[in-house]
């Protein structure tokens, strides 16, 4: 039995020549992945799938406008539900039924699309016992559709200048829900537009004229029945978007709009029928769902990496293009070193995103137990971790994806690949759940807060712990036995430590000469995200290490194992020039370093394949004609163009319309 599990007849000879080099098991690697509860499970699932017909696509979303897409996956979301029991273990595990979704429906959206991922998270973790009886069931069993409307036209970040109001009307025991301006209009909230019925709307609390800030509230949107807005409501799609276009992004506003006192969630901030405030156990507690999404999104951007790396590596092994040596015939491109250069590194980092997201959703599920008691001491923790690695990991996806694209030379460009649609989704993650810089900064608030503390002597957290070590002046690379890395981690750690350093001391010079707080901060806000983002490719370099440590398997181990020398190579490289400032690293410890990541590429080179098969993403959930299991790409590349709606007619109107008269035209003059 061949250690690659993917290898089936009728492949493509080249493909299976390259998996029967695996050097290790790709459904333990799959394991190591996902863990192998799940790894079994998205394996069960996705067979289940192949056979369901009804959840298959119609036609490929390419050729669809957007109406057609909205409800293709309403179907296919509608008939995924009627079979849920018959297709996953446990319809309650977020992450099952996260694939299921991928396998049938895909990325680009669907009338759910906020219902399980913000709507569900902030009853959850906001509404008190009753609200969640009377919300949270029906919504998980389907009787409602709901979302999360925060974002205003004219107000996204700054949380605080949010304009809805709420105001509390003693007399009748009820909230007045009002939009005062154009730029009040709730925008961009997913599937609020055409199929969302309820909303969890943020808007000021307003008592006796006195404003509490934002609280999240309950609110019906849309008859249950007809599905009409409901009297004071108005409510709409905002348009097409990069990608992401069978969901309904939509604006809402409200015209005095009257709710029960009851409908603001009060699990942990009150207002009693006397207008009688209680505040929450933590300023921040009704951010949760916006955690709760950063959270989960970081191993979904590792999976989306990962997905755009397996169409572009199995391509490269069946794409041939010119001669390595003369005379000796054309070459899979993947055997050029700047294909690998390009292609492994995104695979890496893949693959230490998704170990990343696992830690993370850990810290999440800790954090929400904590909550649940009115604790919430590692709740500014979660958000510092949260806000960088969501930042670092989106840029680095869309950037890696971007990668992975170009290397599929002009297929990549072609929606054919699949890679065009995962960017364009991946990428809406550097702005949803938090622009990225201003979530850099806010990891900045909490580093600077941590050097504080640290000269004290105290440690603001067990992910800050690294800033009591000293500084070591030089790195150790390439001055320890071959085969050693801790050097590698060292020089890691001792990048963003130094930063960190650096602009706190720089801070504190701007406020010693006088400066406010607050200008200080806005003349070092590049080098604050900088020392954020160092910090973040430090965590994310040390999990990879904690992995590949915790891994038993041999096999398994040594493949990671290579795959993690690379990344610390390659993103050393990428940073090097935070070492050579002050003479860290030396100019000979650069060549070793770029010498060995030339090693390295060769050394994954034949395992490349398997590495990409270890995710066991499926065809259907690939959706890319490059990134075919078999390899059948030219005949099946053809076969999809021809599907393309233009090819209905030979000829189409608009040639008769305009093309032809001109022409014609033209000829008649010329003939003068
Ligand atoms: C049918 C299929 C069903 C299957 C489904 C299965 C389930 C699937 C599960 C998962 C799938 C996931 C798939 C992913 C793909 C998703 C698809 C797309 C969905 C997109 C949805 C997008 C939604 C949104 O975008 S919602 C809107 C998000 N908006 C934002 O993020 C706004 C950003 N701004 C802010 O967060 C804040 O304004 C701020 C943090 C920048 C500043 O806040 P402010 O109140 O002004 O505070 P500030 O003064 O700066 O700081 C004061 C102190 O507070 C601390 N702090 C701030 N925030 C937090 C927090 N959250 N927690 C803890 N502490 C916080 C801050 O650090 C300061 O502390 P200090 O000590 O004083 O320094
Ligand atoms: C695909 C998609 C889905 C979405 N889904 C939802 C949803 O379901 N519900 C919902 O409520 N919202 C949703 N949003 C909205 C999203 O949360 C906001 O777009 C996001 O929070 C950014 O806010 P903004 O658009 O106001 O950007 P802005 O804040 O206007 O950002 C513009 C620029 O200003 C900079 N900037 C802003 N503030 C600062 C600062 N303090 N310091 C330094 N620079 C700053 C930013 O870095 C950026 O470069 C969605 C958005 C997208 C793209």
């Amino acid at each position: 039995m061949p250690l690659n599990k993917e290898i089936q007849p009728g492949d493509n000879d080249e493909l299976t020549r390259e998996r029967l080099q695996a050097t290790f098991d790709t459904q333990q690697m799959a394991a190591a992945l996902w863990g192998s509860d799940l790894a079994r499970k998205r394996r069960e699932l996705a067979k289940k799938v192949d056979k369901l017909t009804v959840l298959h696509d119609s036609k490929d979303m390419s050729f669809m406008t957007r109406e057609e897409k909205l409800s293709e996956n309403a179907r296919k979301v509608v008939q995924m539900f009627a079979h849920v029991a018959d297709i996953v273990e446990d319809p309650s595990d977020d992450a099952e039924m996260f694939h299921l979704s991928s396998n049938a429906i895909g990325h680009e959206g669907h009338p759910f699309g906020v219902h399980f991922v913000m709507f569900i998270p902030a009853l959850k973790a906001q509404a008190d016992d009753e609200q969640r009886e009377k919300w949270l069931m029906p919504a998980l069993g389907l009787q409602l559709i709901g979302t999360y409307a925060q974002t205003e036209l004219g107000h996204g970040t700054n949380l605080r200048a949010l304009e809805t109001m709420a105001t509390f009307d003693k007399a009748t025991d009820e909230f007045v829900i009002h939009t005062p301006t154009v730029t009040a209009l709730k925008w961009w909230p997913g599937s609020l537009g055409k199929s969302s019925n309820h909303a969890v709307v943020s808007a000021n609390l307003i008592i006796d004229g006195k404003s509490y800030g934002h609280h999240n509230f309950m609110v019906q949107i849309r008859d249950e029945n007809t599905h009409k807005p409901l009297k004071g409501i108005t409510v709409g799609d905002i348009g097409p978007k990069m990608a992401y276009n069978a969901s309904d992004n939509g604006f809402l506003g409200f015209d005095h709009h009257r709710i029960p006192r009851r409908n603001m969630l009060m699990r942990h901030a009150k207002v009693d029928k006397n207008g009688v405030y209680t505040k929450p156990p933590h300023a921040k507690i009704g951010y949760s769902a916006m955690v709760h999404v950063r959270s989960v999104m970081i191993g979904h951007q590792g999976m989306f990496l990962g997905s755009a790396s397996t169409i572009a590596i199995r391509y490269s092994l069946v794409r041939r293009q010119g001669e390595i040596k003369e005379g000796s015939g054309e070459v899979k491109i993947l055997d050029y070193q700047t294909q690998q250069h390009r292609l492994f590194p995104q695979l890496a980092r893949a693959y230490v995103f998704m170990f990343a997201g696992k830690e993370v959703r850990e810290l999440y599920q800790k954090v929400l137990s904590d909550m649940e008691k009115g604790e919430t001491t590692l709740l500014a923790d979660l958000h510092a971790l949260t806000s960088g690695l969501k930042s670092v990991v989106t840029h680095l996806c869309v950037a890696g994806m971007e990668q992975c694209r170009m290397a599929c030379g002009g297929h990549g460009y072609s929606r054919a690949s699949g890679i065009p649609e995962i960017w364009g989704v991946a990428v809406g993650g550097c702005t949803y759940e938090g622009e990225n810089m201003v979530m850099l900064l806010q990891l900045a608030r909490y580093l600077m807060k941590a050097v504080k503390e640290t000269k004290k002597g105290k440690s603001l957290g067990r992910l800050v712990d690294y800033l009591l070590l000293p500084q070591d002046r030089h790195s150790l690379i390439g001055r320890v036995p071959q085969g050693e890395y801790g050097p590698h981690l060292a020089a890691f750690e001792h990048i963003a430590r130094r930063q960190i350093f650096k602009v706190a001391d720089e801070l504190t010079k701007l406020q010693d000469k006088g400066m406010s707080k607050e200008i200080a901060w806005q003349k070092k806000a590049v080098e604050l995200q900088r020392a954020a983002r160092l910090h973040t490719r430090f965590y994310l370099a040390a999990c990879f290490h904690r992995k590949v440590q915790s891994v038993v398997d041999g096999r398994i181990r040594e493949a990671l194992a290579d795959l993690y020398h690379l990344h610390l190579n390659y993103e050393l490289l990428d940073m090097v020039n935070y070492a050579l400032e002050d003479a860290y690293l030396k100019a000979d410890q650069v060549d070793f370093i770029r010498e060995d990541m030339y090693r390295l590429l060769e050394t994954i080179r034949p395992n490349a394949i398997s590495l990409v098969d270890a995710f066991e993403f499926s065809d259907r959930e690939l959706r890319s004609v490059l990134g075919r299991r078999d390899g059948h790409v030219y005949e099946n590349l053809y076969k999809w163009a021809k599907e393309s709606e233009l090819n209905r007619a030979d000829v189409l109107p608009y040639f008769d319309k305009y093309l032809k008269p001109m022409m014609l035209a033209a000829r008649q003059r010329s003939n003068i």
